[in-house]
């Protein structure tokens, strides 16, 4: 009896436990997530401020154009004294500046002559003209961004905007990323023979990083379980999280399964899923680090990874988590699935309908390559007609 896509992804689920938080620099904060609400502690803008270079007046006086009113000073951005604009009156102002008291209008200067000692104006500015209010982006004590959040550039920039320099994050968890296989050779080193070009660990590195981790690339170790052991031991250090691929079959060479399963603490199932059938959870090592033992055939890791591995980080890092988000869409052909198995098979998601690329063998990574979605079928289905509507994963 195969164990349930969904049983798999529950029992890791109750298994992960999100990062301790931890304060960085906001300059460091960069795809972490948010472990604190964050509030301004004061109103932005701080202050009326022009919103344009030209003139700050009061709406009256230049209610009637052309009008020529005197300059009595300067008010540059950054300029901190006090000003005041009398009834008749003009300061030439620059974007950014605080407004004067008095005035309540900026007539840009594109409205009047330049002038520096008068200024003549030639359209109407209506009250409040180009005058950015205190407290109309955010008002004192107004929460910019909640617990949970994922810091992307904006974010830094409101946490600076706000005043933070230090701020409590879910660090970006450290994903190792171990390979085996006596078969595989560095990609950009000639091939012996019987050798192919090692890509899980790329793939999944790279996938570590879209999800909010740090991917790192342990290399591949051949197929002794010592060897898997050894390297296991010395990755743990710096491992929030460890994925393996590879080794974990039938056959008679499967380090990842001889090495991990005397002790206990991997379990190693086939799961009701094609492709991915051959799947390991655990927890090792004295921090009890989550692992993961994905089928080493390259379409096998990555649809392993969607299923399972990412929901498993979002955990980590304190975000909602669950099975990937579906749509819907049209089958722009016939489609086939394994009794008793849920298929995903590898698709193109164009237009609201969904077609399936040529090529469905869990080794054939080009065609992965070329898709963009997963097209789920239930273990209930064998058989769908052109046209018929299916639930998408968007990868
Ligand atoms: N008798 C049986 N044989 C197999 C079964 C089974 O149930 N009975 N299951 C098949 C399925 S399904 C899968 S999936 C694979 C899983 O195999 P392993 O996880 O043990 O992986 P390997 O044997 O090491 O490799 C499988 C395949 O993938 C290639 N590979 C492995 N690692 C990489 C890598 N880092 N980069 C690129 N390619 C990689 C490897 O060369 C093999 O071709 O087992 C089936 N067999
Ligand atoms: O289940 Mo394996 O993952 O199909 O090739
Ligand atoms: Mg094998």
């Amino acid at each position: 009896m195969m164990k349930a896509v969904d049983r798999h992804l529950a029992d890791i689920l109750a298994a992960v436990r999100p990062l301790a938080p931890m304060e960085v620099d906001i300059e460091n904060a960069l795809g972490t997530v948010l472990a604190e609400d964050v509030a301004s502690p004061m109103p932005l803008p701080p202050f009326d401020n022009s919103a344009m270079d030209g003139y700050a007046v009061r709406a009256e006086d230049v209610a009637a154009t052309p009008v020529m009113l005197p300059v009595i000073e300067d008010v540059a951005a950054g300029d901190g004294g006090v000003h005041a604009v009398g009834p008749g009156l003009a300061a030439r102002i620059m974007t950014g500046a605080p407004v004067p008291a008095g005035a309540d209008a900026v007539v840009p200067v594109e409205w009047t002559d330049g002038g520096t000692a008068r200024v003549t104006i030639s359209r109407p500015a209506p009250f409040g003209n180009a005058i950015r209010r205190a407290g109309e982006d955010v008002e004192a004590g107004d929460l910019v961004l909640r617990a949970g959040t994922r810091v992307g550039p904006a974010q830094v920039g409101i946490l600076a905007g706000v005043g933070r320099r230090r701020v409590t994050v879910r660090p970006r968890p450290r994903v190792v990323v171990l390979s085996t296989g006596a078969e595989l050779a560095e990609p950009g080193t000639p091939l012996g023979a019987g050798q192919i070009w090692e890509s899980n660990s790329f793939m999944l590195a790279a996938a570590v990083r879209q999800a909010g981790g740090e991917g790192f690339r342990a290399g591949a170790v051949t197929d002794d379980p010592r060897e898997f052991l050894e390297a296991l031991d010395t990755q743990l250090l710096r491992a929030d999280a460890v994925i393996t691929s590879g080794g974990v079959s039938m056959g008679a060479y499967e380090p990842v399964k001889e090495a991990l399963a005397p002790l206990g603490k991997v379990a190693f199932e086939k799961v009701a899923m094609q492709p991915g059938m051959p799947q390991g959870f655990g927890l090792v090592g004295p921090d009890a680090v989550p692992i993961f033992t994905l089928p080493g055939n390259p379409v096998s890791s990555f649809v392993s990874f969607v299923l399972f591995v990412k929901p498993a980080l979002l955990a980590m890092q304190g975000l909602p988590t669950g099975p990937p988000p579906t749509v819907r869409a049209a089958t722009t052909a016939p489609l086939r699935s394994p009794a008793g198995k849920r298929s995903f098979l590898r698709a193109v998601l164009s237009g609201g309908v969904v077609a399936p690329v040529h090529g469905q063998g869990s080794h054939q990574l080009a065609a992965l390559a070329s898709a963009n979605a997963l097209i789920v079928l239930p273990e209930d289905v064998t058989e769908l007609p052109q046209g018929a509507e299916v639930e998408v994963i968007q990868l």
